[in-house]
């Protein structure tokens, strides 16, 4: 019953926004273009507003969970258009907050004590509440100063609800529009399950803060706050108060004699750090996320928050990302192309001259302008682009990875226009590539190996004899094979000799064709064959 109220919830959307717009129907196939034309409110409801902001409109109708929908299909900037893209990035989950009383109750069920007796002060009034969650500011009783972050309640329910629906939705779109295909809308759906599901696991973002905070323990470039473990179960998390200026309150930094400029290098810095260093890196760096310690404006330093979705990344696509940022800088797109065939990205048939020329065609233009203005991630977009064409597979934390450096350039460029991300960046990519050739980085890799290579020893000689026992038990059922196929096509042979004497005899004595029994020496043929097989 709730399922069907919320599926006319979403039609009347559609209807009141006139979503059904976004998609050209003359290019549709016919039955799809007839039921298209049968959508009663196409004659009665006008929306002339910009199809971009029609959708954001209609997701921020639908309430929290299409809203953190939008926000996530806005950074799969290699499937959307920019001017959809650059609208649903402006969703904001502005959202009710749920009765201090229910937050206590699952405080209180969750961490089996009284709100009393866990915190010397605990604030009914709610500091921020989102989609997902509500913060609630506390004091422990040894005095730190801390936020209490409580799941909203019965959120999983609704969640799953949607989504069920979400791939209701995307089948029908399949079904009808075989063109819709292109957009990947079960991907996207399955991207927004997994994200969303993991941010409903405030363990899972206990951890990925303590993580990130050992990460940058003594850096002067961000700090995380604390993770207090013994308050954290799934449903709350509490950690360390910040206090510092939002990265978006550009007037406050300025008011305050920020160093800007050093403030948007910085950004950079921590973020190809991340990925260069730790390869684990903060996946959702909204300004939300994002705030400033000026307590000296000279060295400015960020506070991040809210480390729910994080991306991880495997040795190989470090070194995908650091040699081919390296090559696209050196334009040579002939290694760029090479890379991905020898990485494995694109399957090994690809034609390396083909995909350099596809790539060539998509950089070209962007390196026409000044290299400080050139978006890294822009680049990316319209690599994944390319390299989907012939057949790659994007990795869905290469795809994490393009949207957080995104967003690092737009809050770098917001800072400070002039920001040059190639000269911040290059020095980092430079001295990584030259760490993994030198002998250093060499005999750290294999000190990093060795015990895993001394701990796998014994399974590596059980699994090598099991291989050769395999590959013998292969080659003699191929020789088997072999020798029937052999007899088999000696046999062949025999009866082709058979025929071909008889049809010689014909041929020389044609009035015998009359005389032999031709269905008895065919059957005669094949019968003897087959018993001799
Ligand atoms: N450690 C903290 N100290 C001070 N304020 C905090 C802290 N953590 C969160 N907040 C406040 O609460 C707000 C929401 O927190 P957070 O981003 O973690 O929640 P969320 O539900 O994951 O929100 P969203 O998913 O929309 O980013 C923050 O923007 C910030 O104002």
């Amino acid at each position: 019953m709730l399922q069907l109220t919320r599926l006319i919830k979403i039609v009347g959307a559609i209807a009141r926004y006139r979503l059904d717009d976004l998609v050209e129907i003359d290019r549709l196939p016919f039955p799809a273009r007839v039921l298209m034309r049968l959508l009663p409110w196409r004659y009665f409801i006008k929306n002339t507003e910009p199809r971009a902001i029609r959708l954001r409109k209609g997701l921020e109708s639908l309430g929290p969970i299409f809203i953190k929908f939008g926000q996530i299909l806005s950074t799969r900037r290699d499937l959307l258009p920019d001017d959809i893209s650059d609208e649903l990035a402006r969703l904001q989950d502005r959202v009710e907050p749920f009765p201090a009383a229910d937050a206590v109750t699952i405080i209180e069920k969750s961490l089996h004590a009284p709100v009393s007796e866990l915190f010397d002060r605990f604030d009914h009034e709610p500091m921020a509440s989102a989609s997902i969650a509500q913060v609630h500011g506390a004091r422990l009783h040894s005095g730190e100063e801390v936020v209490v972050k409580v799941i909203r309640p019965g959120i999983e329910k609704v969640i799953r609800k949607d989504i069920r629906l979400m791939y209701g939705f995307s089948r029908l779109l399949i079904t009808l529009i075989r063109e819709a295909k292109r957009l990947r809308p079960m991907e996207v759906v399955r991207d927004y399950e997994k994200t969303i599901l993991d941010e409903l696991d405030l363990l899972r973002e206990a951890a990925n803060t303590s993580q990130l905070r050992r990460n940058f323990i003594s850096s002067p470039l961000l700090f995380v706050p604390q993770v207090y473990w013994d308050f954290c179960k799934p449903s709350v998390m509490v950690m360390e108060r910040i206090y510092g200026v939002p990265v978006a309150d550009t007037e406050t930094l300025k008011a305050n004699g920020t160093d800007m400029k050093k403030l948007a290098e910085r950004g950079v810095e921590i973020f190809f750090t991340q990925v260069f260093r730790d390869r684990f890196f903060h996946a959702d760096m909204h300004p939300g996320n994002i705030f400033v310690d000026i307590t000296d404006p000279s060295e400015p330093r960020y506070i991040g928050i809210d480390c729910g979705i994080v991306g991880t990344l495997e040795p190989e696509d470090q070194y995908y990302l650091a040699c081919n940022l390296l090559a696209f800088f050196k334009r040579d797109y002939r290694k760029v192309a090479q890379l991905h065939v020898d990485s494995g990205w694109v399957p090994s048939h690809t034609v390396v001259g083909e995909l350099e020329a596809a790539i060539r065609t998509v950089c070209e233009p962007i390196f026409e302008r000044p290299l400080k203005d050139i978006s890294f991630g822009h680049l990316l977009v319209r690599l994944f682009q390319v390299a989907r064409r012939f057949e790659m597979e994007v990795q869905p934390q290469l795809v994490l990875l393009e949207k957080t450096l995104l967003n690092v350039e737009g809050l770098g460029r917001q800072l400070y226009p002039d920001l040059d991300l190639w000269n911040t960046a290059q020095p980092y990519l430079e001295k990584w590539m030259k760490d993994q050739v030198s002998p250093c980085g060499i005999s750290r890799s294999v000190r990093d190996n060795v015990p895993d290579w001394l701990l796998s020893a014994p399974n590596m000689a059980r699994n090598a004899l099991h291989s050769v026992k395999q590959i013998s038990e292969h080659q003699q059922k191929l020789m088997a094979m072999h020798n029937r196929a052999d007899k088999q096509s000696g046999k062949l042979k025999w009866l082709g000799g058979v025929l071909v004497l008889l049809a010689a005899a014909v041929l020389v004595f044609p009035e015998w064709s009359t005389q032999i029994p031709w269905q008895g020496v065919i059957m005669g043929g094949v019968g003897g064959w087959l018993l001799t097989r």
